[in-house]
């Protein structure tokens, strides 16, 4: 019999099922009820109930559990210090997204080496969520794989659909079942059209192809998630983070009959991939925040213990602790004083307000 399938297959090795993670690795009252609250704190923000502003800030990737824990432990402190004008949420970015290829994140590739060791990314993965739960921080993270929410949503805050990814009907589905307010990026040319869509896609119901809590592949049928919003990223046209860009952007959204609450990335296309223009771009939204700006409900600022990024080195010992190997990022004590000016903005406005 000709063979017509799995002509490009190697192999497919056991995959540790939802349930069984979630046996090893349980979720605590405590850090169930943290995610619970910050979703709900996200919302607020989101329709406007609260006037504090969202701050999704952290490691581009984390490659290394022991330096996201080390920042973890930094950024906790900075939540506590600005709770009453900012709700600081970490960014714990397991799946990357490449344009083309590259490392794909710590779940794919735990170790660095091309061993796609999965199970045990899975585990390094929601083991962080639930440690870093337990020091009072919640977490935020970009869901690329269609069913890695079945092993680490529970634990997530607030969920990024990429630039690359916005446009994909498939994370749309997936978008319309998950539990969290959701940032739907623009794409990657500048336009907001596929993000705009994607945002009307994943608020009704679907049904498609994913797997059930024991992994067996299932039927999904999803409700929709009315909570997303709009992340200006920049792109190929350059940065989109002005007054006037923020002003038309939420012109489209109220055109398209969506909420035009918005939040700025200071990095990426934003940043034209420079670390250090992400002050600037935060610089420039603090201002809009101080003129008292209707549309924006907070930014994204991509962080770590050392500012700058690295190649992944051959030789492993040789990586630079906590600093990142996929985008640059700005250091911490340069992103205390970006939140310092952030919260005084807020803080500002509110008194203006009254
Ligand atoms: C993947 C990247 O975001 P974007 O989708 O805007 O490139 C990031 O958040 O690191
Ligand atoms: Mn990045």
């Amino acid at each position: 019999m000709q063979k017509t399938q799995d002509l490009h297959v190697v192999e497919t090795r056991p995959l540790v099922a939802p349930d069984l993670l979630h046996h090893q690795l349980p979720i605590s009252e405590a850090a169930a009820a943290l995610v619970a609250q910050t979703r709900d704190r996200i919302r607020n923000i989101l329709y406007n109930e609260d006037r504090r502003l969202l701050v999704i800030v952290g490691p581009c990737s984390v490659h290394d559990v022991n330096a996201a824990y080390e920042y973890g432990k930094r950024l906790v402190k900075l939540r506590q210090a600005f709770s009453d004008q900012l709700e600081i949420v970490m960014r714990v970015y397991f799946e990357k997204p490449r344009t083309s290829i590259g490392w794909k994140g710590l779940i794919n590739d735990p170790h660095l080496d091309g061993s796609y060791d999965i199970n045990a990314g899975l585990g390094l993965a929601r083991k962080l969520l639930l440690d870093l739960a337990d020091l009072g921080l919640p977490a935020a993270t970009e869901l690329l794989d269609p069913i890695t929410p079945q092993y680490i949503a529970d634990v997530i805050s607030w969920t990024a659909i990429g630039a690359r990814t916005t446009e994909s009907q498939t994370h749309r589905e997936m978008a319309s079942g998950l539990s969290m307010p959701i940032g739907f990026k623009n794409s990657t040319d500048g336009s907001l059209q596929a993000a705009s869509n994607a945002m009307l896609a994943a608020s009704r119901p679907h049904h498609f192809l994913g797997i059930n809590k024991s992994g067996l592949a299932s039927i999904v049928a999803t409700t929709g998630n009315p909570d997303g919003h709009l992340v200006l990223r920049g792109g190929k046209q350059g940065p989109n983070y002005s007054v006037q860009h923020v002003e038309a952007a939420a012109q489209t959204l109220v055109k398209q009959g969506l909420n035009p609450r918005l939040m700025v990335d200071c990095s990426h296309a934003n940043a034209n991939k420079d670390h250090g223009r992400q002050v600037t771009v935060l610089n420039d939204v603090v201002q809009q925040v101080m003129n008292g700006s209707k549309h924006l409900i907070g930014v994204m600022i991509e962080s770590h213990l050392v500012a700058g990024n690295q190649p992944i080195p051959r030789d492993l010992q040789r990586l630079i602790y906590g600093q990142s190997i996929t985008d640059a990022c700005v250091d911490i004590d340069t992103t205390a004083e970006m939140l310092q000016s952030l919260a005084a903005a807020v803080g500002q406005s509110a008194e203006a307000v009254g």
